[in-house]
């Protein structure tokens, strides 16, 4: 059984029990009108005031117990409202995460959408339908006092449904424009808050309001268009309720005059009239909310088919690290070229491998693949013989070191962004970590040193000093395997000879680490070199082979990548090469 099946059993059992409830405050609902009756066709005519104490203490009881139904009803409907977000925004967050083609906003509209459906199943509208059902009851009761009366009331709703039918196609284009057009409206002003300073420094102020704000005015227009149907057909609504009410008075009037009911029935048959159209007039009028809560369901039931949250995997040793890479493709949606296009090729354990090639060849998207960030469409990568897919992702991850192209550090300390949030870590090993990357000294000038605040509302570090943050953390507890993506597109000279030193010394330690690059320095550690073009693997083999075709002239002159050694561990590098790794870029020389 998925999550979501779970989620939406607990809800349709709720629902059951509320249907149940629903039920029983319909029959409790007769009480009034028949409390009304008895005292005007009983008590009076007796006189009896022992009568009328009972029937007093009856009616009492029964709205007593309606009372608590009614609550119990909400109460039941809030907490499956509150269990349906509980069992599945984790599950949708999770999904996000093993879903590499997905972008942030989507995984934040899913959240909303979780919620919007929360907000319904807890509100009145969904205790409405749960009502509807019990509405024969209250026309049975009419029919019984006087045929014409059901007629009446039977013909009444009937009107009504289609009403409410009629109010359903006319405003489902209109749902759809206002929710496409809110969602648009807010990604646009969620990429531009987050790229504030962007905007500010382009000038960009005006253009960002007005991108957003077409978009808004656009959902605002749906959005009012929408208000102004729903009344319309609320207030038909209403008049329909109103004037049936008044038409079940007039008829039970018409008939009191021939005699063939009491003037007291009457009045109980217009109250009933009154409780058999709510429930109709509460569904119309809370049609859109409906409605906007089956597309919310449906779209995180779309985002969740097949997901479950997996059992814990077995636990397989320590990867070693050999990599089998069998024809391996990725593409994206909406695209026919695919990105990887049936790559095959192996990696032993150990190995240090530089990924080059010109921009948009597939590198990053590559190194995504191994280290298990992305999923492919066919084939597989194979950790130690074991596909990816098939590895306990929270185990490996401890096993694992990476640095993505662009660095972002999640809302918390400089320490704890080093230890992954690990609530077990030792403060040695952080600053053993920030050591390996050479930016202890950097950290302790920090204000407050390994516990000043970064990520999110926190300090903001230099690019380099990012990346090498990144690599700390990355190098936490000796990770054995190590992904770098472009690790030193921010590092000055400096900052290189402590990525190499720290490279090396993995390497001496038996990791195996896979490194994009556009710069040739990093390439001096590398065993073998892999050039990507298009989506496919140009050349791979040796370092010694594999470069001098693809370094630009002026940067073998400056530093001939073929007499480049192999620092040994520890070792510092040295000097920086400004060279680009001019792999497939054209006039590549060797
Ligand atoms: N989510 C995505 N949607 C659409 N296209 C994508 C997506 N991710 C990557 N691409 C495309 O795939 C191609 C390869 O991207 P990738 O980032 O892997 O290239 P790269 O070789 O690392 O480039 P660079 O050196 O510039 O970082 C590019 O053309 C890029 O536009």
């Amino acid at each position: 059984m998925t999550e979501l099946d779970h989620a939406t059993s607990s809800v349709r059992r709720a629902f059951i029990g509320v249907f149940i409830m629903s039920g029983i405050t319909s029959v409790l609902m007769l009480a009034l009108p028949f409390y009304m009756m008895q005292v005007f066709q009983r008590v009076l005519p007796s006189r009896s005031e022992e009568t009328l104490i009972a029937l007093s203490i009856l009616a009492f009881i029964a709205f007593a117990t309606y009372g608590i139904f009614e609550a119990l009803r909400m109460a039941v409907l809030a907490r499956a409202a509150a269990r349906y977000e509980a069992m599945l925004a984790g599950p949708v967050v999770y999904a996000h995460f093993l879903d590499g083609s997905r972008d942030a906003s989507s995984g934040m509209e899913l959240m909303q959408d979780v919620r919007q459906v929360k907000t319904f199943i807890g509100s009145r509208a969904l205790a409405a339908v749960a009502e509807a059902p019990f509405i024969p009851i209250f026309v049975a009761v009419l029919f019984m006092v006087d045929i014409a009366l059901g007629i009446l009331i039977t013909c009444g709703m009937v009107v009504m449904v289609v009403v409410a039918i009629l109010q359903q196609r006319a405003m489902k284009r209109g749902i759809e424009v206002q929710n496409d057009a809110q969602r648009g409206a807010n990604r646009i002003l969620q990429s531009h808050i987050e790229q504030s300073e962007t905007v500010r420094v382009l000038g960009l102020q005006k253009t960002a309001i007005a991108r957003w704000g077409s978009l808004n005015a656009r959902g605002l227009t749906a959005f009012v268009n929408l208000q102004t149907v729903g009344a319309l057909f609320g207030g038909f609504s209403r008049f329909m309720r109103f004037s049936l009410q008044a038409s079940i008075l007039g008829v039970g009037a018409f008939l009191a005059l021939e005699g063939d009911v009491a003037a007291v029935v009457v009045f109980a048959c217009m109250m009933l009239g009154g409780r058999a159209l709510a429930p109709l007039d509460g569904l119309v009028g809370s049609w859109s909310a409906l409605t906007n809560a089956w597309s919310a369901h449906n779209r995180v039931r779309d985002a969740l088919i097949g997901f479950y949250v997996e059992p814990e995997k077995t636990a397989l040793p320590e990867p070693r690290g050999n990599f089998m890479v069998e024809k391996l493709v990725f593409g994206v949606r909406g695209s026919d070229e695919a990105i990887i296009k049936r790559i095959s090729f192996g990696i032993e354990a150990g190995e240090t491998i530089g990924i080059i090639g010109p921009s948009g060849a597939g590198k990053s998207t590559l190194l995504r693949l191994l280290a298990g960030g992305l999923m492919p469409n066919a084939g597989h990568v194979r950790l130690d013989g074991a596909d990816m897919r098939n590895w306990n992702r929270i185990q490996l991850g401890e096993y694992m070191g990476y640095v993505p192209q662009a660095v972002e550090f999640f809302p918390g300390t400089i320490g704890e962004n080093i230890a992954r949030f690990d609530p077990d870590a030792s403060d040695a090993d952080i600053v053993e970590a920030a050591q390996q990357a050479g930016i202890h000294e950097m950290i302790l000038r920090f204000p407050r040193g390994y516990d000043t605040r970064i990520g999110t509302g926190g300090m903001q570090p230099s690019g380099g000093q990012k990346q090498l943050i990144a690599l700390a953390r990355a190098l936490y507890r000796n990770p054995r395997l190590i992904f770098l993506d472009e690790p030193n597109s921010n590092l000055d000279q400096e900052g290189d000879h402590i990525l190499l030193g720290a490279v090396s010394r993995a390497k001496a330690r038996g990791a195996t680490i896979i490194l994009v690059t556009q710069r040739p320095v990093l390439l001096q550690v590398v065993d073998r070199v892999l050039l990507m073009k298009n989506g496919t693997i140009e050349n791979y083999g040796p370092r010694q082979e594999v470069l001098p075709k693809v370094v630009k002239p002026a940067s073998v002159e400056r530093r001939p990548v073929r007499q480049i050694q192999q620092p040994k561990a520890g070792e510092e590098a040295n000097e920086k090469t400004d060279g680009q790794v001019a792999a497939g870029a054209g006039g590549s020389a060797s």
